[in-house]
């Protein structure tokens, strides 16, 4: 196989899918296993980095992890990491309630992705937010919180998945993660091309 290759570690199908149309037309080839790795609580950027710590240790080799927020501008930015638990257990109308007091409806999508050579290596972080607005669940329920996520008119669930992956969260953070690949031939070379 030629070209860069990245261990993409995630349970998440709609992810995977996404970061493969967003990274293989660029040339980047996405390998995924699946692992559930835990999540702790703490800053955005404390998550992603325990779990690429935790990946590369079970990999003993390169990895990329990403972890997604939802981050409520009314709220100082929660359930921000902990989206997913709100999601299950509160699902689009009740993330929708949570702002029924407060005007601002505003929200950030956030994408973190986190990079590791390997088990000690130094973590790299590759960050991408959009700006949208929370609003009752518009689209198809396919994909987490798209729905009620809306980005200039349209829920992420309304829009087809081209125009979102050119605008998402997921696409800025991976525009960052590109740039850094493709920054330095011989990086590249010995880190990621297998
Ligand atoms: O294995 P990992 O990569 O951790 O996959 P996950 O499903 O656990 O994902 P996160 O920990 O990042 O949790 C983020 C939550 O937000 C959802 N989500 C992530 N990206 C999304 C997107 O682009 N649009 C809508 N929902 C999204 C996802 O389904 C989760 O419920
Ligand atoms: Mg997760």
């Amino acid at each position: 196989m030629s070209g860069p290759v990245v261990n993409f570690i995630t349970g998440n199908a709609n992810k995977l899918i996404e970061v493969k149309a967003i990274l293989e037309p660029a040339g980047i080839t996405v390998q995924n296993l699946k692992l559930d790795l835990p999540e702790i609580q703490g800053t955005i950027e404390d998550v992603t980095r325990e779990k690429c710590r935790v990946a590369a240790n079970v990999m003993g080799g390169p990895v990329l992890v990403e972890d997604t927020c939802l981050c409520f501008d009314a709220l100082n930015e929660l359930p921000g990491p902990y989206i997913k638990w709100f999601m299950q257990s509160i699902g689009h109308v009740g993330l929708n309630n949570l702002l029924a007091a407060y005007d601002d409806k505003s929200a950030q999508a956030v994408a973190t992705f986190g990079f590791s050579k390997g088990p000690g290596h130094e973590i790299l972080l590759f960050q991408g937010r959009t700006h949208g607005k929370i609003v009752p669940a518009r689209g198809p329920t396919t994909f987490g919180w798209d729905p009620i996520f809306e980005y200039e008119g349209q829920t992420y669930a309304e829009m087809d998945k081209a125009a979102k992956n050119k605008i998402s969260h997921r696409f800025k953070a991976l525009e960052k993660l590109r740039a850094w690949i493709e920054g330095d031939e011989i990086r590249t070379a010995l880190i990621l091309r297998i």
